[in-house]
């Protein structure tokens, strides 16, 4: 669904896991910093909102849209956290550069999914015309922000329930005996 045809940025916080506990990493581009910032309020806002403490969101900066891949990294590299978000704005300009970076940043944030244990969530305006990056970060058509924060939120739960869930696993086929501690991976140094 487009979203011209609805604005994504409202939740009910009653369906929403409890975030509370929850650490959050949030990389944030310094191009078209007026729109990023705006993206980051949302962001900011809607963690606080779910009873996210302040000092567990995490922000660090970086030059553009493309160094997001590099600073979620190392982020989850070297911070504890549950979730990261990136946040950017890219908007079209004369020459084909837009593309580059869009695909660019895609592809980096989904490798960074697929080869990491921590969700990135992707908060990066892809835009035709600043307007349209306005009416994205708090105008007409919500806040990508907000939205960015609930899915960290989502996303983070799912994460503890799937480590929850294999350590369980493991754990009751162990002590039922329907497996034995061979037939578990072998794990060197854990
Ligand atoms: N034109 C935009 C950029 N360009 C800069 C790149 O993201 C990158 O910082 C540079 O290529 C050096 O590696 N970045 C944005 O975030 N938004 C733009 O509109
Ligand atoms: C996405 C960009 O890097 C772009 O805004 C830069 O503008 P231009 O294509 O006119 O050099």
């Amino acid at each position: 669904m487009a979203t011209a045809n609805k604005n994504l940025s409202n939740y009910d916080k009653s369906t929403l896991p409890k975030a509370k506990d929850f650490r959050f990493g949030v990389v944030v581009s310094e191009w078209n910093d007026t729109i990023t910032e705006g993206l980051y309020k949302g962001a900011y806002d809607a963690f606080l909102d779910n009873e996210v403490q302040d000092s567990n969101i995490i922000r660090w900066n970086v030059p553009g849209s493309f160094e997001l891949i590099y600073g979620a990294k190392k982020m989850l590299q070297t911070q504890n956290v549950d979730a990261v978000i990136v946040i950017g704005c890219v908007i079209q300009g004369e020459t084909k550069h837009f593309d580059f970076v869009c695909e660019g940043v895609t592809q980096g944030i989904k490798d960074l999914n697929v080869q990491t244990d921590v969700p990135v969530i992707f908060c990066v305006l892809t835009d035709n015309t600043m307007q349209q990056s306005i009416d994205r970060s708090g105008g007409i058509h919500g806040n990508k922000g907000t939205e960015a924060a609930i899915a960290a939120i989502k996303m983070a739960f799912i994460r503890q329930q799937a480590s929850l869930t294999h350590t369980y696993d493991s754990q009751k086929a162990l002590s039922s005996g329907q497996l034995q501690i061979e037939d578990l991976p072998l794990k060197i140094g854990e």
